[in-house]
């Protein structure tokens, strides 16, 4: 790990923006511990994992199968290339060139967050597909077999929570595949700094995920909230358990009665935090019908909150596309 920054000594491995005045204002004071729901992927039952999907849209996942030895390889891998020098990481690993497999990025990431505050994280963006053909710089074969290894135990688990969830709701059988596309899927994986003026700064903005799925494989440190009954409550980290939340995607297949949560991530002045997520889509064009919404298809979507983005500094999302 870093060596914890002090306020005349910054770590040359942070993003000087991260270090400089840009600051978010400081959100609501702490709140309360909120108790997850527990879903165990060994037992299944679909009429649980509903009503735990329509009431709050996220849960700690237990009995996942995702061995903790690969997590920590992968975090400890992730920590290496984050812990390079700023300017190298920026120079050779923050374009998104010719399927280069690993993308660098500091700030706000480029998904569905708004441009007004600068998130206090950085980060790696892996796709999924990219991993095996992908030879980029600081992406050793090793990283690639961990990645791919990983990827698996993350596509195993989505599928598995996907068809229990479509039983729940009902879907057309011949559809889930359209719904849910893990060889889509991509990764984040985040460092989020340490800097004692960080303290009470926001890691990364309140947003939903325009996933269908997301997967947070999170370390120690804590600092995720989410949005529950108009209040803040922190999602405690727990050893060897994942938290997964509902994304817009699965709002929308869903016609509204699951909840794509909303989630912030609080900074941390005294210990940097890690988080390994991925995130799962639909195909692109699946063409998502509902009585809440037009017509739209994901990549159509992607492309709102783009433009979005640009137009108001901020992701408008299924708003956009409601009836
Ligand atoms: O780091 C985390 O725990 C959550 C990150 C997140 O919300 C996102 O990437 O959309
Ligand atoms: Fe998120």
């Amino acid at each position: 790990m870093s060596a914890a920054a002090t306020a005349d000594a910054v770590d040359p491995s942070y993003p000087p923006l991260l270090s400089g005045a840009a600051m978010p204002p400081p959100p609501p004071p702490g709140p309360e511990p909120l108790h997850v729901p527990l879903i165990d992927l060994e037992n299944l039952e679909h009429k649980r994992l509903g009503d735990v999907c329509r009431s709050i849209g996220l849960f700690r996942l237990v009995n996942h199968g995702l061995p903790r030895e690969l997590s920590d390889r992968v975090q400890a891998e992730t920590r290496r290339i984050l812990e390079m020098p700023f300017e190298q990481k920026r120079e050779e690993m923050s374009e998104p060139d010719g399927g280069r497999p690993v993308v660098y990025f500091w700030g706000t990431p480029a998904v569905s967050l708004s441009l007004r505050s600068v998130n206090w994280v950085e980060g790696l963006h892996v796709s999924l597909a990219g991993i095996p053909s992908g030879d980029g710089l600081h992406c050793s074969a090793s990283f690639r077999s961990l990645m791919e290894e990983y990827g698996k135990h993350m596509v195993r688990i989505v599928k598995t929570l996907f068809e229990s969830m479509a039983l729940d709701l009902k879907l057309d059988p011949n559809l889930l595949d359209s719904c849910m596309d893990p060889s889509n899927g991509i990764f984040r994986m985040y460092r989020y700094p340490c800097l004692p003026k960080a303290q009470s700064c926001l890691g990364m903005g309140a947003h939903t995920d325009s996933s269908v799925l997301t997967v947070v494989d999170q370390d120690d440190v804590g600092g995720l909230e989410i949005l529950h009954d108009d209040s803040w409550f922190h999602v405690m980290p727990v050893a060897n358990t994942l938290i997964v939340n509902i994304g817009d995607m699965l709002q929308a297949i869903s016609n509204d009665e699951y909840r794509s949560v909303e989630h912030r991530v609080l900074a941390n002045g005294t210990k940097e935090r890690m988080s390994l997520c991925f995130f799962v889509f639909p195909k692109e064009d699946f063409k998502i019908r509902s009585s809440s919404y037009r017509e739209f298809t994901y990549s159509e979507f992607k492309a709102q909150v783009q433009e979005d983005i640009k137009e108001t500094g901020d992701k408008v999302g299924l708003k956009k596309f409601k009836l």
